[in-house]
Order: structure tokens, then sequence, then C-alpha cells
């Protein structure tokens, strides 16, 4: 994918009817992942909450909760990730924006995947 610091990536899909939860994980492959977006509609305790993480070889760094969440179910949604050096900017389909920290230091993103709930329609680099 080739995404460098500075550059916009937008991810456009639809959320399935009756989603508890989904995914996008956002790195250098499975077990380095930079930014690993879970929207949690009713899961693991956590209700319409935006749980935000990193894995660093393999292992899962400390959780980030978002309040925002602008989400419903059934519906399409875009959201925006930017990175530098330091932080990664997300931006939800309202616009609200929060920033999560670039842990692994990450220049260039290479791997996204979608898992659970959430169908990827298209996906922009910008
Ligand atoms: C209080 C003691 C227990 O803590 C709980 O521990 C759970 C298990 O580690 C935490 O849940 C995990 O949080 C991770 C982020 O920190 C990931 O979100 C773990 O899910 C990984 C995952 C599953 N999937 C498949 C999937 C995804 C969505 C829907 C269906 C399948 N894809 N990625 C998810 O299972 C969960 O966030 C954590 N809750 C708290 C409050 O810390």
């Amino acid at each position: 994918m080739g995404l460098k610091a500075g550059k916009r990536i937008g991810v456009k899909g639809e959320i399935s009817a009756g989603a508890k939860s989904f995914v996008l994980n956002l790195g250098k492959d499975q077990a380095n992942i930079v930014l690993h977006f879970n929207a949690r509609f009713d899961i693991h305790g956590d209700v319409r909450t935006i749980v935000c993480n990193s894995m660093d070889k393999g292992e899962w760094g400390a959780e980030q909760r978002e309040s925002a969440f602008p989400f419903q179910e059934g519906t399409k949604v875009e959201i925006f990730i930017t990175h530098d050096p330091s932080n990664l900017t997300i931006t939800l389909p309202n616009n609200h924006q929060f920033k999560f920290p670039n842990r692994l230091g990450l220049q260039v993103i290479d791997f996204l995947n979608a898992e659970g709930d959430f169908i990827i329609k298209s996906i922009q680099l910008e």
C-alpha cells in the first residue's frame, strides 16, 4: 500500500445490520499493527465505544478509549487516517478527530485489514 507519513487514507465501507464490533488494522503486518481501531457497539463490556491499541511483535500495547461513536448499524461510512512520526490522526464520519500515538514509529503503512461487522467497499489514498 505504501502509505507514507503525511498522506491520508480513506476507508469506505458498510457496517452490518446488527453489528456488535468491527476492526480496522493498519501497520506493517498482522503482528505489527500501528493502529488497531475497534468500534464496539456492545462487546467485551464496552457499549458504543471506540477502543484503539497497537501491537508490537505480537504483543498488545495499552488500550485508548474514545467516547465519540458516530456509527450506526447497517450504514455506509468513511474513516480517514493519516500519520506522522509521532501520531496517527483518525477522522470519523462526523468529522470528529482524535490522535493515537505512533508507538511503532512506523514511517510507511503497508498493511490494512478489516475484521468483524464491516465490509470495505473502497480505499482512497490522498
Ligand atoms: C478487564 C480485564 C479484561 O480486559 C479486556 O480484555 C479483552 C481481551 O484481551 C480486551 O479485548 C481485546 O482488546 C484488544 C485490543 O486491546 C483487541 O480488540 C482484541 O480483539 C482482537 C481482534 C479480534 N478480531 C476478530 C473480530 C473482530 C471484531 C468482530 C468479530 C471478530 N479482530 N481483532 C479484544 O479481544 C478488552 O478490551 C479488555 N477490556 C478492558 C476494559 O481492558
